[in-house]
């Protein structure tokens, strides 16, 4: 325990500055280093970690490089009954002294985790990111290094901004205070693939608050994962603040759902999974102690506008971008485009296809590819099946459409015109680098805004970018996709949220929209305690209207 005696301000929060990783820079050669060095070493071995104690169960998993399917980045122990337990156990019994620590301890510690990420371990966990979850270097900047680091800052000072917020009357003679509890029992972190940093975050904002965590990470990002619970520890969180569990998620999942005192889920991955633990807590209500808080971000599909006014060379680029970077494996991917007829025909179509075709796949460990591999072998022939599924449907392939997993999980970009809005591959997510092309008459605006705003389940998840340079075209769009999107961008591709600046999350079947990234968010893993402190005893008990 530090210094108590003054009510002390965090420092200045900026977000991490980005590395260019451009040729002949030292941070290329760090990185090429770090990538190197970990290819020597590679496969680690992944422990559960139970009270800061590394807890090997002997039940093995791998975690596949998914360009290099042969080899494994790590073996991991997976959690059985026994261990998961325990790790519950030793949780609750880390609550008291953690929620007990000062808030200047407590946010000490998650500013020493952020300048780990961005110095000591910044190389190693973006080696980490690239290998074991197919990034290129500078998707995993922008994830592992930039996007955690902001969470950790951040994230205190949301959490100083929150225990500022006061009543702001008292009546004479007394004062009134809100505490921010953290929740009654312990937190269940169960966190995707696709973010290094969403691993960290899931975790991070509910212990940030003073909760205990149990966190289950995805099979294929569990090496990076594993990274950042060692810097939080290094950084100072105690032993059982946050329990490291990875193993089959189902039974860990159900296990830690069906405990009295699970307090709160804090989900990101698919809305199929999420909407099936919403079930299970459902059903489960009886038996809690507390009705368990639910936050979860899910599915998407992600859109543009292309309006006949839009500048085609910018609204060309930010389409290639945001429909492939990353192999279209983000929660923000483009995955259905709009066009407008006379910009599809005057140089939209044209240069789609010609910037298209200039994208490098291959293994991210060569930084001349802007495409890696997919996932796994389940995306892989998830998104081949869902070519298919447009062919069969009428969708005319206009380039890419092939695959390739005898290595790696190899998708080409793919971009598939259709003439029916509302066919498959427009309505349901992908996850993979493909883009479904509607154009439709200049006229049709409008009716074209509708179509979109029902089109898919999730027309709400994160992103609908408006490339549009008429501002009457934009306040229409904005009008009638009000409840389409949780994030909107005008002029601006629909990936790359960053923390701070824009808070993200989608509504309808994309998520409960508690926007991580801002303040929004901390509400939900708290719950406030009211105290009203009288400095002043009574004289009598009746009240003056009682006397007669
Ligand atoms: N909205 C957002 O902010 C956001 C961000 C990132 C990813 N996503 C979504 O995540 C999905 C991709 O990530 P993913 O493939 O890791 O998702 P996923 O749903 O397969 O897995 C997410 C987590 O749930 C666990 N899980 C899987 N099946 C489970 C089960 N039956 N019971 C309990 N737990 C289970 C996984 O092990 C993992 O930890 C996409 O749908 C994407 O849109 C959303
Ligand atoms: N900040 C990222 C989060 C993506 C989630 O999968 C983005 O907005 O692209």
């Amino acid at each position: 325990m530090t210094a108590q005696l003054a009510a002390f301000k965090v420092p200045d929060t900026e977000n991490e500055p980005l590395i260019a990783y451009a040729p002949g820079s030292p941070e290329r050669a760090a990185l090429r280093a770090a990538l190197a060095q970990m290819e020597q070493e590679l496969p680690f071995e992944v422990p559960v970690i139970i009270n800061g104690e590394p807890v090997k169960t002997g039940k093995l998993a791998k975690q596949l490089i998914p360009s290099d399917h042969a080899r494994h980045i790590c073996t991991y122990h997976e959690a059985d009954e026994a261990t998961v337990a325990r790790a519950i156990d030793g949780a609750l019994a880390a609550k008291a002294g953690w929620e007990a620590m000062p808030w200047g301890d407590r946010a000490a510690i998650f500013l020493k985790a952020a300048d780990l990420v961005s110095k000591k371990y910044r190389y190693k966990l973006m080696a980490a990111t690239i290998l074991g979850q197919g990034k290129n270097a500078w998707q995993a900047e922008i994830d592992a290094a930039a996007e955690l680091a902001d969470f950790f800052r951040f994230g205190v000072k949301y959490v100083e901004e929150l225990y500022a917020q006061q009543p702001p009357r008292n009546s004479r003679g007394g004062w009134n205070r809100v505490e921010y509890r953290p929740l009654e029992g312990f937190v269940l972190a169960v966190s995707p693939f696709n973010f290094t940093a969403i691993g960290g975050n899931l975790p991070g904002t509910p212990a940030l608050l003073g909760n205990v965590v149990l966190w289950k990470p995805s099979p294929a990002a569990t090496y990076s994962n594993y990274i950042i619970h060692q810097i939080l520890t290094e950084a100072g969180v105690p032993p059982g603040v946050i329990q490291f569990v990875p193993g089959p998620p189902p039974e860990v999942v159900a296990q830690a759902i069906a405990h009295r005192e699970f307090a709160a889920l804090h989900f990101t991955g698919s809305t199929f999974v999420f909407r099936k633990l919403w079930k299970d807590i459902a059903t489960n209500i009886d038996n809690y102690k507390n009705y368990p808080r639910i936050v979860g971000e899910t599915g998407g599909k992600n859109f543009h506008v292309i309006h006949k006014s839009a500048e085609i060379r910018n609204a060309v680029l930010q389409s290639v971008r945001s429909a492939f970077e990353y192999q279209g494996q983000k929660c923000s991917a483009l995955s259905r485009l709009y066009v407008s007829a006379s910009a599809w025909n005057s140089g939209f179509k044209d240069q789609f296809l010609v910037e298209t075709a200039k994208i490098k796949v291959g293994p991210p460990q060569d930084f001349a590819n802007f495409m890696g591999p997919v996932i796994g072998k389940p995306a892989f022939d998830k998104i081949i099946g869902y070519i298919q599924k447009a062919k069969d449907a009428g969708g005319e392939i206009l380039i890419g459409g092939s695959a390739d997993d005898s290595k790696g999980y190899f998708v080409q970009p793919t971009i598939i015109l259709t003439k029916d809005p509302e066919s498959v591959t427009m309505r349901e997510e992908i996850f993979g680098p493909v883009v479904t092309v509607y154009v439709y008459d200049d006229a049709d605006f409008d009716k074209t805004l509708d179509v979109i705003n029902r089109t898919s389940e999730y027309a709400s998840h994160r992103c609908h970018v408006s490339l549009l340079l008429s501002v009457q075209a934009l306040i229409q769009a904005t009008n009638k996709l009000r409840h389409a999107a949780g994030n909107v961008y005008y002029n601006e591709k629909c990936t790359g949220a960053v923390v701070g600046q824009q808070p993200f999350g989608g509504g309808r079947a994309s998520g409960t929209n508690d926007k991580a990234g801002s303040i929004a968010i901390f509400y939900r893993f708290v719950s406030a305690r009211s105290i009203k402190e009288n400095f002043v005893g009574l004289e009598e008990f009746g009240y003056p209207s009682n006397l007669s």
